[in-house]
């Protein structure tokens, strides 16, 4: 093996992003020079959706242009609903909308256009779009029918109503805003690589986020939240949760939700997600599963020197919100497709194609038999 390898590409910078900053030494993520818990605090998803693509905050007129496109591009062609129908509902949620995002590029006309203006204008349809796609998985899974987008309604409370038919309260939703504005972006994670290499070859903006999809599936990634939710189920008792984790830690078995690439003190956004989480579920009745997050945060840190990662809190709160478990990771989709989209455009700003070297590690070289098997 040649010793400048460096397995999982661990600690390699493969390019240059202005998109957003992960400090792990001070603990700081920044979206284009903001704070990211500044903005969790005081903007909306849309706004910073906004600063992600175009660099800047919205001003009022801007914004309002921005909802206006938003709200108009909800709805997805009856014959996107109908694949969505024919995909088994039985397969993974993530399974169906890696479909449903080759639907809308196939439906395209300007699929392979890549112009920054192009790509820009496909970035906001997917994200008007996906949230449509992913109530309509949640109802039909639970054998309802579907309900249509209500363009009077903003970005996360008409999610809400297309799912549950209602809008939940103030609490439920800022939790659910903030969890969007902490998943939206996080430079080159593995699954925003994947959408570059894809980029990098020239393709289009649509294959890049199906690959990105499948990138996030996994539960080393954005599948986490899910198994995190799973496990706390497994577990039941708050009081059983230390010896549990223990349990799983001397069989040498990952603990999901918890350690991180990159971050290796504590994932900053770790904090904003808990206190949103902790909030939702004192007006939800929710405790239990706080004082379990609490007693696991607490066995790992002693026991590992772990921190948990953003998954960590961000499973049990949108099993309080009512989703179930398999849709918790379309929902880090629905989030993420903003940095995705944006990590293209930049890639085909400056582009070269992404194509490392490998080192050879198989047999030597050698002779094929001059005389093949005969067939019999
Ligand atoms: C939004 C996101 O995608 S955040 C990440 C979500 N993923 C998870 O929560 C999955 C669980 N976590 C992990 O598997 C890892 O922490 C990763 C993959 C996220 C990052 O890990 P890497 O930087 O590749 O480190 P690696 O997996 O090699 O772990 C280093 C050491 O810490 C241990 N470790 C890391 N994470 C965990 C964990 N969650 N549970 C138990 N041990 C862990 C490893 O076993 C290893 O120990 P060793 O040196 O004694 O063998
Ligand atoms: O950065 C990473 O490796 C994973 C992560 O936290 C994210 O994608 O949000």
């Amino acid at each position: 093996m040649n010793a400048d390898i460096r397995k999982g590409l661990a600690g390699v910078v493969v390019d240059t992003t202005a998109i957003s900053e992960v400090v792990p030494e001070t603990n700081s993520l920044t979206y284009r020079g903001y704070p990211v818990q500044q903005l969790a605090a005081t903007r909306s998803f849309e706004e910073v959706a906004h600063l992600i693509w175009y660099g800047e905050l919205p001003d009022p007129i801007a914004l309002r242009r921005f909802t206006d496109r938003e709200r108009a591009q909800r709805e997805v062609t009856r014959s996107t609903i109908g694949v969505i129908d024919r995909v088994p509902d039985n397969c993974h949620p993530m399974d169906l909308l890696r479909t449903a995002v080759s639907c809308l590029g196939a439906e395209d006309p300007a699929e392979d256009d890549n112009s920054p203006v192009a790509n820009q204008a496909k970035a906001e349809a997917m994200f008007a779009k996906l949230p449509t796609v992913i109530a309509h998985d949640h109802r039909r899974r639970r054998g309802l029918d579907r309900i249509p987008p209500d363009a009077g309604l903003g970005f996360t409370e008409n999610f809400f109503h297309m799912c549950f038919g209602e809008v939940p309260e103030p609490e439920v939703l800022r939790c659910f805003e903030i969890s969007m504005i902490l998943y939206a972006e996080h430079s080159f994670n593995a699954s925003t690589f994947t959408a570059r290499v894809v980029a990098s070859t020239l393709s289009d903006i649509y294959s890049a986020v199906t690959a990105a999809i499948g990138a996030l599936k996994g539960p080393l990634h954005g599948g986490a939240n899910e198994a995190v939710m799973r496990m706390m189920l497994e577990i039941g008792d708050p009081a059983l949760a230390r010896r549990w984790l223990l349990d799983r830690l001397a069989a040498k078995e990952k603990v999901m939700g918890f350690g991180h690439r990159v971050y290796k003190d504590a994932d900053s956004r770790v904090p904003t997600m808990k206190a949103a989480f902790t909030a939702m579920a004192e007006r939800t009745g929710g405790g239990k599963w706080v004082e379990m997050y609490a007693n696991l945060e607490a066995a790992m840190l002693e026991a590992k020197g772990l921190h948990p990662n953003l998954d960590f809190p961000a499973g049990p709160a949108y099993y309080l919100m009512g989703f179930d478990i398999p849709m918790f990771t379309p929902l880090f989709v629905m989030s993420r497709v903003t940095g995705w989209s944006a990590h293209v455009i930049e890639q085909l700003a400056a582009n070269a194609l992404i194509r490392p070297l490998s080192a050879y590690s198989g047999l030597e070289q050698r002779q094929v038999p001059a005389s093949a098997p005969v067939l019999t």
